[in-house]
């Protein structure tokens, strides 16, 4: 379907007038509010002189290059739409803009080239998130998105991004502000090299022959070419926190004209971790403030104390929660077996034996382990490669290009098994990844959400297996508590282990879950009825007063391999013991159910 109309509208069926030929040679200045008028762009643009002339090659086509080929994998299964008809949704603040409605071809992003580039993708529904945070992005406000993995978040900020750059106002807007200095008009933050990578491939496909100038910097890769793309103009910079804060001290980048700021991953990027070099680029840098900027925060789950925290970045904002993890879909079938520690590899091979028998859902197809630390990674690829699996392993003690060659030889089915740390965890949008194994289970519920959220996306089907040891007894509530809402069996042991391990706990990181369907929910609604708080004014997030419980935050995720390059000082592949911290609250509300991708 996407394949046909793609090939169908591709370069040499295009107009004569804009097919590369008759492109100008040199480059010429056009203003952004009309770059994507392409039949008209050759005519207007010439005679005008860009303020910053540069040299651009013609822009090579994205849509060309990607098609990962997976070899002796099935491909046949397509997106189930349905999948996501009853997904709940729940949307609050003030004058909310209400969900678009119609498939894509019924929507005009206000840009002919970017309405032709979601066909292009083979994007014919909005998904949930898309249908619900377009209109509130399109209308100028701030949003913070919770919304299952693999549903499309990308897509949801990406679009929007594009269409206000393109249709903004008007020429004159600096891509560079002094020699050698880039200024962006929209910045996205993302916490790994592999996941600001991946969004730099999608927003180009959708930025193509709109004008709108896409480029990527993160560590590990070399400086000097990402500084050379930069000198050549950008409007949308995706990048990782630490090799930001290298380009902005070196002066090649500026982020006083920052129209619009996306925190991809944004509970994680607020963590412990990154929190201090994420302060430090929005508030002690010169990027515009909350209300003169756009401020847009996406993640599968948002802890409240990290909402919280996250507030400090955004101005009346939206909140707005789709759905959760396999929630109300089914779309992630998830068992846990119980495995002493000493058991675990000649259970794994059992049930890699099975699989290479069975097949997963009857097909062959990618399987990805997570374990706890670098050098478990490391072991396990090698037994498992030596026991006939071939397998690969991703982790943040390898080198950028061992990072990037082993997740192509499992994106391709060289190594059909990829071993990997939680830097494999968030994002990661690999297509036919059918199995996700936690061999080592996290110690923080939100970490399992985001792992198994590596398969079942985009409305496909999958698998999660968890090998659960003694060790793993503190997570056994959260656990039960997230298979019961996604409809999932649990083994009456589990039960048993999450009735001991929650014996005189009164809530928690791990418990929050208990009784919603979402990944979170605005903590705004659950602030106490104090003078001047959110109670009263629920939605002046600016506005002081207390905003909640006075309990002490708790960081999530430490002990945790992001393989980030700097993460301001805090080791954060260190394995501290796990507190969990005391945040939750009792929501009590309904959730509005919403339609789906109708
Ligand atoms: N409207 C759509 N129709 C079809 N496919 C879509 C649509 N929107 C997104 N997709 C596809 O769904 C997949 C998952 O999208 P994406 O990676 O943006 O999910 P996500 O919500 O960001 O997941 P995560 O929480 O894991 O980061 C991608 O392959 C994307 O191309």
């Amino acid at each position: 379907m996407s394949g046909s109309w793609a090939d169908s509208v591709s370069e040499p069926d295009l107009p004569a007038a804009v097919r590369s030929p008759a492109r100008p040679t040199r480059p010429t200045y056009v203003p952004p509010h009309i770059r994507n008028q392409t039949v008209q762009t050759t005519a207007i643009a010439t005679p005008s002189r860009p303020p910053f002339r540069t040299r651009r090659p013609v822009e090579p086509n994205p849509f060309d290059s990607v098609t990962e080929k997976l070899a002796d994998v099935d491909l046949s299964t397509g997106i189930n739409f349905d999948a996501y008809d009853d997904i709940p949704v729940e949307m609050s603040g003030v004058d909310a803009p209400p969900p678009m409605e119609g498939a894509f071809c019924d929507i005009d992003l206000g840009c002919s080239s970017l309405n032709g580039n979601v066909r292009r993708c083979g994007y014919v529904k909005p998904t949930p998130v898309q249908r619900y945070a377009m209109p509130v992005l399109m209308a100028g406000r701030d949003l913070m998105a919770c919304a299952q993995t693999g549903s499309g978040k990308t897509a949801a900020f990406c679009f929007p991004i594009i269409a206000r750059i393109v249709n903004g106002p008007g020429p004159g807007r600096p891509r560079r502000g002094g020699s050698r200095t880039a200024c962006p008009s929209a910045l996205i933050l993302s916490p790994t090299r592999e996941l600001s990578a991946q969004i730099h491939e999608e927003a180009k496909k959708f930025a193509f022959q709109t004008g709108v100038k896409v480029v990527v910097a993160y560590g590990g890769a070399s400086i000097h070419l990402q500084l050379r793309e930069l000198e050549r103009g950008v409007d949308i910079l995706v990048a990782t926190p630490g090799r930001l804060v290298d380009l902005i001290e070196r002066a090649r980048i500026s982020l006083h004209l920052i129209n619009f700021l996306a925190l991809d991953e944004a509970d994680r990027m607020l963590d412990m971790g990154f929190e201090p070099q994420i302060r430090k680029i929005v508030q002690q840098m010169d990027m515009p403030p909350p209300g003169i900027r756009q401020t847009m925060l996406f993640s599968a789950t948002f802890p409240t104390e990290i909402q919280r925290m996250a507030s400090d970045f955004l101005s009346n904002y939206i909140f707005l929660a789709v759905g959760k993890v396999g929630s109300s879909t089914g779309l992630i079938a998830q068992k846990v077996e119980f495995v002493n520690d000493f058991d675990k590899r000649s259970h794994l091979m059992n049930l890699l034996h099975t699989q290479k028998v069975n097949g997963t859902h009857g097909k062959k197809a990618l399987t990805l382990i997570f374990v706890e630390t670098k050098r478990g990674a490391d072991s396990l690829e090698h037994w498992l490669s030596t026991n006939g699996f071939p397998a690969t392993a991703i982790h943040g003690d390898k080198t950028q290009y061992e990072r990037e060659y082993a997740l192509r030889n499992f994106k391709t089915g060289t190594t059909p098994i990829m071993v990997a740390t939680d830097v494999a965890a968030r994002g990661l949008d690999i297509p036919h990844v059918a199995h996700v194994i936690n061999f080592d289970l996290p110690k923080a519920i939100d970490d399992y959400v985001h792992r198994i959220g590596r398969t079942g996306r985009a409305g496909k089907s999958g698998l999660a297996t968890a090998l659960f040891s003694e060790v793993n007894v503190p997570l056994a509530k959260a656990l039960v508590d997230l298979m019961q809402e996604a409809n999932q069996e649990v083994p009456s042991w589990l039960s048993q282990y999450a009735e001991e391990s929650s014996y005189g706990v009164t809530g928690g990181r791990n418990n929050r879950f208990g009784g919603n369907r979402f990944g979170g929910r605005d903590f705004r609604k659950c602030a106490p009825p104090k003078k001047g708080g959110y109670y009263e004014n629920p939605y002046g997030v600016s506005g002081g007063g207390d905003v909640g419980s006075s309990l002490p935050y708790t960081p999530p995720s430490y002990g945790c391999d992001y393989g980030q390059e700097s993460i301001g000082g805090v080791d954060v592949g260190s394995n501290l013991p796990y507190t969990p911290p005391s945040y939750g609250c009792d929501y009590g509300q309904e959730p509005i159910t919403a339609t789906g991708w109708d």
